[in-house]
């Protein structure tokens, strides 16, 4: 007898979340969003100011309360924040630092209250690159500065899944940077990472699995081949001379290609194996090519595609 049975889709998902509802007085908020985080990954948060991106972590984090939504985090129902919160880190908006105490004291009052010794200070000290700071007043401390040390905090307790809200605001590009190989060394060591930020190729850069959110909704989610596989690739193409630009452009929208103009070049709206009678077609028009490349679109044109508006380009 052939036995069917329903795939679990909170297998292999430190966070799987479905129908979040969570209304503000004048309509905005989230309307039944969905969200997988798979465990092990860097999952990117992206959308616009005010999808909801901030409000999904507070959720996640039992800081607001849904007024529906199922699921589960860490294997724990989501409805019950104490048993998945010791192994949650987060560093949610701005950190909350004692500003006359300096940067070790602020994580050992930490430390202390969950029962933590020296040594978490230390390595979380180490991680993020604050032990050369780590004896100054948090008062003295830049914007970038302030954020390691809130991460920092938020890596005391060796957590499973770090929830990071825009952790890359104030950071300089040696402190993003660092923070990128923070976070892909604590994903290799297995913990499970999201992570919101306005830097979309930071976030190309360094993330494996990306959601993207609108007015409280989510639009696309999946691993970077989903994405790829949601879009269509492109090819770029430029004539030998550029005074053929405009010839080309209207030889390639006479044989049915869409054309986009951007930096010199075309950006013809074909696959990748059109190439060559692209190619073909521009010389059988006395155009001899100099450039011709298959683009994947970016994060960010991805983004925009799936947004319904015209990539940034
Ligand atoms: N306490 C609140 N009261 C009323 N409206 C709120 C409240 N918190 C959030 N909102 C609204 O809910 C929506 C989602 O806000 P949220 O902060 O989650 O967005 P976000 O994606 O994190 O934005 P940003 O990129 O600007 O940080 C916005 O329209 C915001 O104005």
């Amino acid at each position: 007898m052939t036995q069917t049975t329903t795939p679990d889709p909170t297998a292999g998902s430190a966070v799987h979340v479905a129908g979040l509802q969570r209304t503000y007085p004048g309509g905005a908020g989230l309307h039944h969003l969905d969200l997988t985080v798979p465990t092990g990954s860097l999952t990117a948060l992206i959308g616009p100011n005010g999808s909801g991106k901030t409000t999904t972590m507070r959720l996640l984090l039992g800081l607001d309360q849904p007024e529906a939504g199922t699921g589960t985090i860490l294997g724990s129902p989501f409805d019950h924040p104490a048993r998945y919160l010791p192994e949650v880190g987060a560093l949610i908006e701005h950190p909350a630092l004692y500003p006359r105490l300096t940067g070790r004291t602020n994580l050992r009052v930490l430390a202390e209250l969950a029962g933590l010794g020296d040594d978490r200070i230390h390595r979380a000290l180490s991680l993020t690159g604050m032990q050369q700071h780590a004896d100054r007043l948090v008062a003295t401390y830049s914007l970038g500065m302030r954020q390691r040390l809130g991460i920092a905090a938020a890596l005391l307790t060796e957590p499973r899944l770090l929830i990071l809200d825009e952790p890359t605001n104030g950071l300089d590009p040696v402190g993003t940077a660092q923070l990128r190989e923070l976070l892909r060394g604590l994903t290799s060591a297995g913990t499970t990472v999201l992570i919101s930020s306005h830097q979309l190729n930071e976030l190309d850069a360094t993330c494996d699995h990306f959601v993207f959110l609108h007015q409280g909704t989510t639009l696309f989610q999946g691993d970077r081949d989903a994405l790829a596989a949601s879009q269509h690739s492109y090819v770029e193409a430029a004539p030998e001379s550029p005074d053929q630009l405009a010839a080309l452009a209207s030889t390639l929208q006479e044989a049915g290609y869409g054309v986009r103009q951007h930096e010199g070049r075309l950006l013809v709206d074909t696959a990748a194996e059109h190439a060559g009678e692209l190619n073909r077609t521009a010389t059988a028009h006395g155009i001899t090519l100099a450039h011709l490349t298959v683009r994947r679109p970016t994060l960010e044109e991805a983004f925009f595609s799936v947004l319904g508006q015209e990539p940034q380009c």
